[in-house]
């Protein structure tokens, strides 16, 4: 296989700047591969200015052989990969930065000949290799990623909330929402988002284009769209803490619906206070948000709890620890203790047994060379589930996927990779 294709790697480039063909054609592939309708040079060429500005790189598997007369030319990859770096909230406010992988797609017919398989362990060994501990992705499918060491590491839901009479809040507001320019958002989104990003675990540093999303400016079939509305949140010192935009989905649709379409609020009263204005919103019945936590103070804080419908909640953040001794140094740990894990890695990258020994709520981990009796087995894709506290040691126990070694170390590992809030991740990616 590896004399049919060359790998290159290459930064986003913007219109007028040398790689533009390059980035252009990698970006056509994608949208081929995520069976998009064709891209318009203009979308094209909006993305690849957000793309260049969020510093990504564009990975593409070209074949080096003849291609076959009337098939599409040799500068189109046949496959894509994706990267950016961003940091990613690891709970009680620390961020370690993270490669974001994204765009992946393989052209039929060149699919299942390893050109993922490739792509993939080169990337994540450079990105060990340069220093950082951990990857991310969000998955098409839940059947591909594992086999590379990713976990499901948060979830997310769709919500549909009736904000008919029934919709009732247990909640005096402290601070206000008023209506603004969508535009405003263009510079406060950022400002906003990052002090959510601060707060929540498992948030990822957005991509310049959700300012974008979230003002109206650039929609998701790539240009303006009027149709978005947003209003502000103030706290009670008069500071802009939270915001939302959203959109009527039109009087064909019933009952009446709003979209949201971003909702970041950097305190527990603006996110209620925020839902209070939505549901306020004269002529509409529902009002709908498909980046809901899971675990959503908005459930408690109804008098009528069932005013949520919520069938459909997915994985969300899928993690996968380069550097086993990094990662688990990086972060804060609400509980003291002693652990000794067993950690399989199928790329080989960070396997081994490490002893973690957290006091004051920072660990020290060291890799055992002798083998120890380890407290517990697990393989990264495992590691990388419960490092964001959102999935339990014990239930990877129960599902087979954590050998407990020591009566009770699952139990001990849920306290002590628990974090201060619910995790949640607002960005994809
Ligand atoms: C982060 C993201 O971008 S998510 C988006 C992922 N992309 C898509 O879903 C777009 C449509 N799909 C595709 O383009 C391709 O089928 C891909 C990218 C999923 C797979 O690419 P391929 O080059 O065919 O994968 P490759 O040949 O390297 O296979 C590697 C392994 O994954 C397995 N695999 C690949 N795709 C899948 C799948 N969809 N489901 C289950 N297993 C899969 C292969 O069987 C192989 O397993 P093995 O090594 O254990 O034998």
């Amino acid at each position: 296989m590896s004399d049919d294709y060359e790998i290159r790697r290459f930064p986003a480039a913007s219109k007028g700047e040398a790689g533009y063909p390059d980035a252009e054609s990698w970006v056509k592939a994608v949208a081929f591969g995520f069976h998009e309708s064709t891209r318009t040079p203009a979308h094209v060429a909006k993305s690849l200015e957000t793309y260049a500005a969020d510093r990504r790189i564009f990975t593409g598997a070209y074949q080096t052989r003849e291609v076959a007369p009337g098939s599409l030319p040799a500068e189109v990859p046949v496959a894509t990969f994706g990267t950016l770096r961003k940091t990613l909230n690891i709970g009680f406010g620390r961020l370690l930065e993270t490669q974001l992988v994204t765009a992946v797609t393989v052209r039929t017919s060149h699919r299942r000949r390893g050109l993922l398989r490739r792509m993939m362990s080169e990337d994540l060994a450079m990105a060990k290799d340069d220093g950082l501990a951990m990857a991310a992705l969000t998955a098409s499918e839940g059947s591909i990623y594992g086999r590379f060491g990713y976990g499901v590491a948060s979830f997310e839901r769709t919500v549909k909330v009736d904000t008919t009479a029934r919709f009732r809040l247990n909640h005096h507001a402290v601070g206000t929402v008023d209506v603004a320019d969508p535009r405003v958002l263009l510079d406060l989104a950022p400002v906003v988002f990052d002090c959510v990003h601060r707060l929540t675990p498992g948030s990822i540093g957005r991509q310049d284009w959700y300012r974008q999303l979230a003002s109206g400016s650039l929609g998701r079939e790539g240009k303006e769209d009027p149709a978005v509305k947003a209003a502000l949140h103030y706290g009670p010192d008069g500071a802009v803490d939270g915001y939302v935009s959203y959109k009527f989905l039109g009087w064909d649709t019933e009952p009446y619906t709003m979209q949201v379409v971003d909702l970041v609020a950097a305190t527990n009263e603006a996110y209620l206070e925020l839902w209070q204005f939505l549901a306020a919103i004269d002529l509409v019945e529902r009002v709908t948000w498909e980046e809901a936590p899971l675990d959503d103070p908005l459930t408690w804080a109804l008098a009528d709890p069932r005013c949520i419908d919520s069938s459909d909640s997915r994985d969300m953040l899928w993690l996968r620890i380069l550097d086993v001794a990094q990662a688990l140094e990086a972060r804060h740990y609400p509980v003291d203790g002693r652990l000794v894990l067993e950690v399989q890695d199928p790329l080989g990258l960070t396997a081994g047994t490490f002893a973690v020994d957290v006091s004051g709520g920072e660990a020290a981990v060291v890799r055992l060379e002798a083998a120890q009796d380890p407290d517990l087995t697990l393989d990264v894709s495992a590691l990388s589930s419960i490092y964001l506290g959102a999935v339990s040691p014990v239930t990877l126990t129960a599902a087979g996927r954590i050998r407990e070694h020591t009566q009770g170390a699952a139990l001990r590992a849920r306290g002590m990779f628990a974090v201060e809030r619910a995790t949640h991740c607002l960005t994809h990616f």
